[in-house]
């Protein structure tokens, strides 16, 4: 709830909230501190008294007189000490004004019945109302109108009693009155005072949780933009794969882990064969359709610590940690029969769907990835050549297995290192991929 500190008219004359719902808060919010004080008020008066009849006994000795008011007192004892009980167990009941207010006025009652059957002492009797006076202003914790009618009570009953008993001279009595007054007036400032600091803190409490809140949501949502704005500048908007940046900084945080651990790391260039003819035949929104579904088949066979992003137009890399050829190949195939299988609704049935996949792997020495992905660029380039919807490892198959394996085409002589005499790369390359060598500006 929000609140105008600046507002003067905040509070009406009883030191309370306008708005009765924020009255009703601020109430709900120092319940239990009520019932604690109100708790704690009663246990002292029903201990004063029980202290006072000691006052009366050596006033009074043991007449009747005495026994009437130490049971009063002990009424007043017994209420006091069941209202606390009653407080501590349901701490809502110190905020009814009818259990306080019905108890207070019981122990006025007593206190004026003490003034009129006590002996004049007057020095004692002016103490104790004062005392009493300051105590339903200060100490029980009620609401203005009912401190004001408990104390005009207390003013009208003192008046009545000295005029009742007619012992106290008139001077005494006016002096005795205008303490009172006194008392009252100040009690009546101090409370307002200190209910009005009350509500202003609460008031405040209440701003600075609401401006905490709103701060939070900015935060919050700054977070959220943040995110949003990581997301957008890693991420390629068409197919939600890594962007060709993040790709390389993934990729290279791979490379470094599998140089210090000493584990293999392989690398597949996925082309969608002929995609030019499929944008030019159906569109370039389907081309783009396309693309998402490849994307997904990548996806679908990579295990979470892959990486795959978007090199450019219709290729995409991809980036297997923990992975030597065999198993590249593997997935390279799985790929390449998934995007075979692919039907989409945009397309005619029998329009044909196909990637390439060149495969490699980082060699023992190599600190760049741009080696490897040469190599598995010039193996997708020598798929290309061969016929496309292939996949081509750039790499000897294992002992024993022919240059078909793992559903792959193996090439050996498309190893070649880059840091190689270019003289020898440059005949192997002739020799190997002489019709589809991938452009030199690539890397
Ligand atoms: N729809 C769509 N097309 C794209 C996008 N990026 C690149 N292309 C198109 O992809 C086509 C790539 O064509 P080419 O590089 O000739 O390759 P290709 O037709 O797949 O032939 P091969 O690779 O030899 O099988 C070009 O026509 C580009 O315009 C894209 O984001 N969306």
């Amino acid at each position: 709830m929000a609140v105008n500190l600046g507002n003067a008219g905040l509070l009406n004359w009883r030191a309370e909230f306008h708005d009765p719902k924020m009255e009703a808060l601020f109430r709900h919010s120092i319940l239990s501190h009520n019932a604690c004080q109100l708790s704690l008020a009663l246990c002292v008066i029903a201990l004063l008294f029980l202290v006072f009849a000691l006052a009366d006994y050596s006033l009074l000795g043991k007449s009747e007189g005495f026994l009437l008011l130490l049971s009063a007192r002990l009424v007043t004892v017994t209420t006091c000490l069941l209202l606390a009980l009653a407080v501590w167990r349901q701490p809502a009941l110190a905020q009814r004004a009818l259990p306080v207010n019905l108890v207070g006025l019981f122990s006025i009652t007593v206190l004026l019945l003490t003034l009129l059957v006590r002996p004049l002492h007057e020095g004692l009797h002016v103490a104790s109302l004062v005392v009493a006076s300051m105590a339903l202003y200060l100490f029980l914790p009620n609401r203005l109108p009912w401190m004001l009618a408990g104390n005009a009570y207390l003013l009208v009953g003192f008046v009545g009693t000295t005029l009742f008993s007619a012992s106290l001279p008139p001077v005494l009595i006016m002096t005795s009155l205008l303490l009172l007054l006194f008392t009252n007036l100040l009690g009546w400032l101090s409370i307002t005072h200190l209910k009005r600091l009350k509500r202003l803190q609460f008031s405040m409490l209440l701003e600075e949780r609401s401006a905490n809140r709103r701060l939070k949501e900015e935060i919050a949502e700054r977070k959220a933009l943040e995110a949003r704005l990581r997301y957008m500048a890693c991420t390629d908007g068409l197919t939600g794969v890594a962007n060709r940046r993040h790709f390389f900084e993934l990729a290279t945080q791979e490379l470094r882990r599998a140089r210090r651990d000493g584990t293999p790391l392989a690398i597949c260039m996925v082309d969608v064969d002929l995609f030019k003819r499929l944008n030019d035949h159906h569109g370039h929104a389907v081309g783009d359709m396309v693309l998402t579904r490849v994307a997904d088949c990548c996806r679908s066979v990579l295990r979470e610590c892959d990486v795959v992003g978007r090199y450019g137009g219709e290729e995409f890399v991809i980036v297997l940690p923990l992975a030597d050829l065999a198993t590249a190949a593997i997935v390279g195939e799985r790929l390449r029969q998934q995007v075979s299988a692919l039907q989409l609704p945009m397309l005619p049935p029998q329009t044909p769907l196909s990637v390439t996949v060149g495969i490699s792997q980082l060699a023992p020495g190599e600190s760049r990835l741009d080696p490897a992905l040469l190599r598995a660029d010039r193996a997708l380039y020598a798929g290309k050549a061969a016929g496309r919807n292939c996949v081509v490892v750039a790499g000897a198959p294992p002992p024993g297995a022919s240059h078909r394996y793992a559903g792959a085409l193996w090439r050996p002589e498309l190893t070649i290192l880059l840091d190689e005499a270019p003289a020898t790369a440059a005949a192997v390359q002739a020799a190997a991929v002489p019709a589809a060598e991938p452009p030199p500006d690539r890397f």
